[in-house]
């Protein structure tokens, strides 16, 4: 999907020529009753096949429709598909690029709104109690960062400190929130109890913070243009994670990796920060952002391919599996046969065009952030070289990048993140 913004039929009926009714799925939800100026353009290389909507160039003279350009022409979806009743099924990736509109639009709102301040000049909020509890709350948050995940606090070590505190409190809500469903007391976690979780965001989005932790991301969101919505959609994430152990295919797998890790990239780009002289669209950014956190996921899901099936979860897509010739016994059996080898390697292809769609984008980051981007990206992305070393036995070895390498790729992210934002 480009960056070009989409506009997503929900409904489309009529005829051709005289569209009766369009309901575009943006925030603005417009229903155009009177659809007389409009006229759906047939492409000639594509045809209307009733029952499933393909790719059309909409143009329209929408008159006083505020946020729609007049005569701009937008190329409408073309995996929308409608059934005969005219309802049309949307796929996760246009839900989750509708969020990703969203993120974007509220980012560049809130941006043009307050002060071009740089971040790094915004004083902190004052909490209750001395400041020193702050600063010391954001200690316990790097703490935690270079205890349990070794290789996004390498990251963060390459960034200014204020941008490293807040990626250090946003990383440490999103741990324990991971760790709700994969921690120590996850059997006893209910949908009730990732509730009460995400009512104790909203307060500490509203500045009464639960504890210390909750205080430095509370802090966070006050400083940094962040929204609530990433936050709530890992919730969703999790709460997935508590009753489904299956994935159909792609479309639901990917929905998942949203929200468990898209959602990561969403939050993190105000902190990250545009350059000024980047000539990417926000959409663009945030759709990087995105894939990164998709990227990581599958590459996640590929290293814990054993792990996962010995807690009783498949991630990867039924569909795909059964088109190998493999099934969930095959992994539960933890051969590595020729098949398993073969599927391997295009699910290992899939994850890495995502690190790639990213990578085109890192230089569009504030200065200050591209390098911990960079490493993180090349370092996650470097597990799947590790998994192919493996000789793609991920079934019972947990493919690693050990010290010496991880050190090795800093100076590359470095030299990898130089230069100025792409033309596009
Ligand atoms: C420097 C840098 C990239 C910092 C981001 C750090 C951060 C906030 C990470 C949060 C990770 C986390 C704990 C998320 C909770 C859910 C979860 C576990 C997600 C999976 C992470 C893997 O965690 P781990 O390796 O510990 O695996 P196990 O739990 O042990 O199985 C995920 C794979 C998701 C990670 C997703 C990201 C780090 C996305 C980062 C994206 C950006 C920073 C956007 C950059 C912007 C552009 C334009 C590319
Ligand atoms: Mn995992």
């Amino acid at each position: 999907m480009g960056c070009v913004p989409n506009i997503e039929v929900s409904s489309c009926y009529g005829f051709l020529g005289s569209v009766r009714e369009v309901k575009f799925l943006d925030s603005s939800k417009f229903i155009f009753q009177d659809l007389g100026s409009i006229r759906v353009k047939q492409d000639k290389k594509l045809r209307w096949r009733f029952g499933s909507l393909s790719t059309y160039m909409l143009k329209y003279s929408c008159v006083g429709q505020p946020g729609l350009e007049i005569g701009r022409s937008f190329p409408l979806l073309s995996n929308v598909l409608a059934n005969p009743a005219g309802e049309v099924a949307v796929s996760s990736e246009q839900k989750v690029y509708d969020v990703v509109l969203k993120q974007a639009s509220l980012v560049k709102r809130k941006l043009r709104s307050a002060e071009e301040l740089d971040v790094d000049e915004k004083p902190d909020i004052v909490l209750p109690g001395n400041l020193g509890l702050l600063s010391e709350a954001y200690d316990r948050c790097g703490e935690i960062c270079a205890e349990y995940a070794k290789t996004f606090y390498l990251g963060t070590l390459l960034m200014t400190p204020e941008r490293q505190r807040a990626i250090w409190a946003i990383y440490v809500w999103c741990r324990r929130t991971d760790d709700l469903v994969d921690g120590p007391n996850a059997s006893h976690m209910t949908p009730t109890a990732l509730d009460r979780w995400e009512s104790r965001l909203e307060d500490l989005f509203q500045g009464r913070p639960f504890d210390m932790l909750d205080a430095a991301l509370s802090a966070t969101v006050a400083k940094f243009p962040v929204d609530i919505q990433p936050f709530k959609d890992m919730i969703e994430g999790m709460r997935m994670d508590l009753w489904k152990t299956r994935y159909k295919n792609f479309d639901e797998l990917y929905l998942y990796c949203y929200y468990v890790a898209g959602t990561v990239g969403l939050m993190s780009v105000p902190v990250m920060g545009i350059s000024p002289d980047s000539q990417a669209t926000t959409e663009c950014v945030y759709n990087a952002a995105l894939a990164l956190g998709i990227a990581n996921q599958l590459t996640n899901i590929l290293r814990d391919v054993g792990e996962d099936a010995n807690r009783g979860r498949i991630y990867l897509p039924q569909d795909e599996l059964a088109q190998a010739g493999l099934s969930d016994e095959d992994i539960f059996a933890g051969k590595v046969t020729d098949k398993w080898k073969s599927f391997m390697k295009s699910q290992i292809k899939r994850a890495r065009k995502f690190f790639d769609e990213a990578e085109k984008t890192v230089k569009d980051l504030n200065e200050a952030s591209r390098w911990p981007v960079m490493a993180s990206l090349l370092l996650y992305r470097r597990i799947l070289d590790e998994i192919e070393a493996n000789n793609y036995n991920n079934l019972s070895k947990r493919a690693y990048v050990g010290k010496a390498k991880k050190l090795l790729y800093l100076p590359v992210a470095y030299v990898r993140s130089l230069g100025p934002p792409p033309r596009k």
